[in-house]
């Protein structure tokens, strides 16, 4: 059982290694804020709700869009095609942003590294980046519960202004035959999701959806098919925390998602949501505070997997 004072004492250890982490500066806009800021939300699926720190505080969601997008693409294109022709399920062990192995491998190795991503984004339906990215705004505000959620038109300017880094990995995707449409309307497309803002609570209500298997504990509706959810929770576990997946394993050990922005979304299957939010982060782009607070909780709930 999971109370206000645990949570507290898990944000409290999780403050004690904020210094030893930057914000992300490559895109300019991220560097401007408070690396100490920390918090945590748990939405258990009986639908208590905890909160302790700069839960309340938005933040760009950054990859952790990423679950949206690549729940969207499934829905529009199914399994079958996307996993098999598009974008695969392995982890690369390599950063988040590399183009090493696009050259030597047929497609990206993961939905969860910019170039699977990029890729995906790129198969999700709609006339033009405008109606591609309400859909996009709908469904991530029914995720969280919260109807308010929008860009961050700052980070979104900044992050198009300095993104040649994932311009080169979609236009040597488009040139691979691999990426579909418009290179610049796709880019756009992922600039403007990576740079949606949310909060702790928001992310971890996201989070309650995929530990009840899809469905929403609040109102019971499905808003992800059960398979979807499932395969999402895997992808999670093995390439959520890009490179540095496997240490999280063995240290945290439930599915897990980060963003540069600062935030985790994590899930503890049929039992809660976790959302945290710390943007001081470690040398693999994920947040110091925010990991340690879910090392202090799964060793606390006794919730790991393993
Ligand atoms: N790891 C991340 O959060 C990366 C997302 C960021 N928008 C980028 O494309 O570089």
């Amino acid at each position: 059982m999971i109370s206000q004072d645990c949570l507290h004492d898990a944000l409290s250890y999780g403050k004690c290694f904020t210094g030893l982490g930057q914000p992300a500066d490559y895109i300019p806009e991220l560097a401007r804020v408070n690396k100490h800021q920390l918090g945590v939300s748990i939405v258990k699926l009986d639908q208590e709700i905890l909160n302790e720190g700069d839960y309340d505080r938005p933040f760009t969601i950054q990859s952790i869009s990423k679950l949206v997008s690549l729940i969207l693409a499934l829905h529009d294109r199914g399994g079958e095609y996307l996993f098999q022709d598009k974008v695969g399920v392995e982890p690369t062990g390599d950063p988040f942003n590399s183009i090493i192995k696009l050259e030597t491998k047929t497609r990206p190795f993961n939905p969860f590294i910019n170039a699977g991503a990029i890729t995906v984004a790129s198969c999700i339906d709609g006339r033009d980046t405008e109606e591609r990215f309400a859909r996009f705004l709908t469904y991530i505000r029914h995720l969280c519960n919260n109807e308010s959620i929008c860009l961050n038109e700052n980070v979104y300017l900044s992050e198009k202004s300095t993104g040649d880094r994932n311009r080169a990995l979609a236009y040597y995707l488009k040139a691979s035959g691999i990426l579909e449409g418009d290179v610049e309307d796709c880019l756009d497309f992922y600039f403007r999701m990576c740079s949606v803002d949310v909060t702790a609570l928001d992310i971890a209500n996201l989070s309650a959806v995929l530990a009840n298997h899809g469905t929403n504990p609040f109102t019971g509706e499905t808003l992800i098919e059960p398979s979807c959810a499932k395969a999402l929770r895997a992808l999670m576990l093995t390439c959520g925390m890009y490179d540095g997946s496997g240490r999280f394993a063995m240290k945290v050990g439930f599915p897990a998602k980060s963003g540069v922005g600062g935030g985790i979304a994590a899930v503890v299957v049929d039992q809660m949501g976790i959302g945290v939010y710390g943007p001081a982060l470690d040398e693999k782009g994920n947040s110091i505070g925010g990991i340690k607070i879910l090392e202090y909780l799964a060793k606390k709930l006794d919730c790991s997997l393993f």
